[in-house]
């Protein structure tokens, strides 16, 4: 969980990175001097004494280079009280953390003064409790010192913190330091933009972008009972923040202590809803659930191939937890062939596992060799779960010839309905919100434990789960 953030400041909440190539050429027009074209670029890369040198030097000057050095500060120094933007989206973006209750600070490489008088201004200033600055930390962010410095202050890990940056070598060391890195698009470093891109957890082009409500579908059926199937998801996705959206593949009649009827709908309806959804709201992220036939499954693949959806997860149900049949034989090999190999993430359960790598699991190496096994055939990442068959909360992850485990806490609960089904789309969600898949397994392990842990009781049978544990506000009481 997300427990902190540090915002840097030039090129990412302010768009101030332009002074840093006009001041030389405010300050030769300052003295009535035109300069050359390219000085901008020339003194970008120059410390403000060097600057102060080349410019003494290549317009023969008679002011000292102290005096000229001087000149340049207190132009610095008047763009910031005066004038320096904020980037668009910035005070949305803070406002959320704020509400969030995410405690923030500043690590910037700029002078306290300049940020504190741009901040007062601008209004900003109550978001933040303490502004680091790499003079103070002894180091720039070549070196991690200046967030460590600032996570400690937080009282949050670098795994449990947000860091924002507009420039490759500070996404770099905060990345290797273990923090959450957040890239933002500036001019001033557009050429390192695949880079910042590839390097940090997630990117966006503007502040806009990330606040944009991102949208998921769940492609499944419904659980008339509310506990699992579409019902679970759409409270799932809501409940982890991004817009919900379902195309129904059947309807079940079904309750705590088992399913007592499946009316699928055709192929034909299907796509219509799919098409509907996808060509109005595209989805940032989709997660599959039951479909019953291979048809239904042929439908699915045809459409997300041709909308090119992307983050799709695959829950590949096959029986309930009440013990119901919810896909047919011969629709598994389908689901093989033209789900699995689409899918970003497929999160079989023990028995579900051992029908795709066609072997037992008895043990914890038997889910790593099922998932190994799972993966090369199908070239998906797996996530394989504990689930009840085996150690309740412990899931393993295998992709890239990795094997990571995700270890839970045991909850005594013995209301598990729709685990699976939440489990995975709330891995969507937090892919449809640009979280890394470990991440995004990783938040929807705290998420699923805390409905768990809210220890709701309903039903004779194995009961649903509480969604809303953490939905709170007036309309809840
Ligand atoms: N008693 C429990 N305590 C904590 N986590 C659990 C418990 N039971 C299941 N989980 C977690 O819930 C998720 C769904 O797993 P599982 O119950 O195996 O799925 P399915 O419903 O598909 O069988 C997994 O992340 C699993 O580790
Ligand atoms: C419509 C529908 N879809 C899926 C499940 C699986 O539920 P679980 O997550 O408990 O395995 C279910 N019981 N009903």
């Amino acid at each position: 969980m997300i427990k902190g953030a540090i915002f840097d400041v030039d090129g990412t909440l302010l768009d101030s990175m332009g002074i840093w190539k006009d001041v030389g050429v405010r300050y030769l027009n300052s003295i009535g001097i035109e300069a050359e074209p390219d000085l901008g670029n020339i003194l970008f890369t120059m410390s403000i004494q060097e600057g102060a040198q080349y410019v003494k030097e290549h317009y023969h000057l008679s002011q000292e280079t102290d005096e000229i050095e001087q000149n340049v500060l207190d132009i610095i120094s008047d763009y910031y009280k005066e004038t320096a933007p904020l980037k668009s989206g910035a005070v949305e973006l803070l406002e959320k953390l704020r509400n969030s209750n995410i405690p923030m600070t500043i690590a910037s490489s700029n002078n306290k003064k300049e940020i504190e008088m741009a901040f007062e201004r601008l209004e900003i200033a109550k978001y933040f409790d303490r502004i680091f600055t790499c003079e103070e930390a002894g180091a720039g962010k070549t070196k991690p010192d200046i967030y460590l410095q600032a996570a400690e202050y937080l009282g949050s890990r670098p795994e449990e913190t947000l860091v924002f940056e507009d420039v490759i070598h500070a996404v770099r060391t905060a990345k290797k330091a273990g923090f959450q890195v957040i890239g933002i698009y500036d001019e001033a470093s557009k050429d390192d933009q695949e880079e910042i891109q590839r390097e940090a957890d997630c990117y966006c082009r503007d502040w806009r972008e990330l606040m944009k409500k991102k949208t998921a579908l769940t492609i499944a059926g419904s659980d008339s009972s509310g506990g699992a199937g579409i019902q679970a998801d759409i409270k799932t996705m809501q409940a982890n923040g991004v817009y919900a959206m379902s195309a129904i593949t059947a309807l079940t009649a079904q309750n705590t202590t088992g399913v007592t009827g499946i009316m699928e709908v055709s192929p034909e309806f299907l796509e219509n809803q799919l098409d509907a959804v996808i060509t109005d709201i595209r989805p940032d992220a989709v997660k599959i659930g039951m479909v019953s036939s291979e048809k239904l499954i042929k439908t699915i693949s045809k459409k997300l191939k041709e909308h090119h959806a992307e983050n799709i997860v695959v829950d590949p149900v096959m029986v309930a937890t009440s013990g119901s049949r919810l896909i047919s034989e011969n629709a598994i090999e389908t689901l093989k062939t033209q789900l699995l190999p689409m899918a970003s993430v497929i999160t079989p359960n023990i028995p579900e596992a051992e029908v795709l790598a066609e072997m037992e699991i008895r043990s914890e190496k038997d889910m790593v060799e099922a998932a190994k096994k799972i993966n090369e055939m199908y070239h998906c990442a797996v996530l394989c779960k504990g689930g009840h068959s085996l150690n309740d909360a412990n899931d393993l992850l295998y992709q890239n010839g990795k094997a990571t485990w995700f270890r839970g806490k045991r909850i005594n609960n013995p209301n598990t309905h729709g685990t699976g089904c939440t489990l995975s789309s709330a891995i969507a969600s937090n892919l449809a919100k640009g979280y890394s898949l470990e991440e995004s397994i990783h938040r929807a392990k705290e998420y699923i434990s805390g409905a768990l842990a809210a220890m709701l009781d309903l039903g004779k049978g194995s009961g649903p789960m509480d969604h809303g544990f953490e939905i709170r506000g007036r309309f809840g009481i």
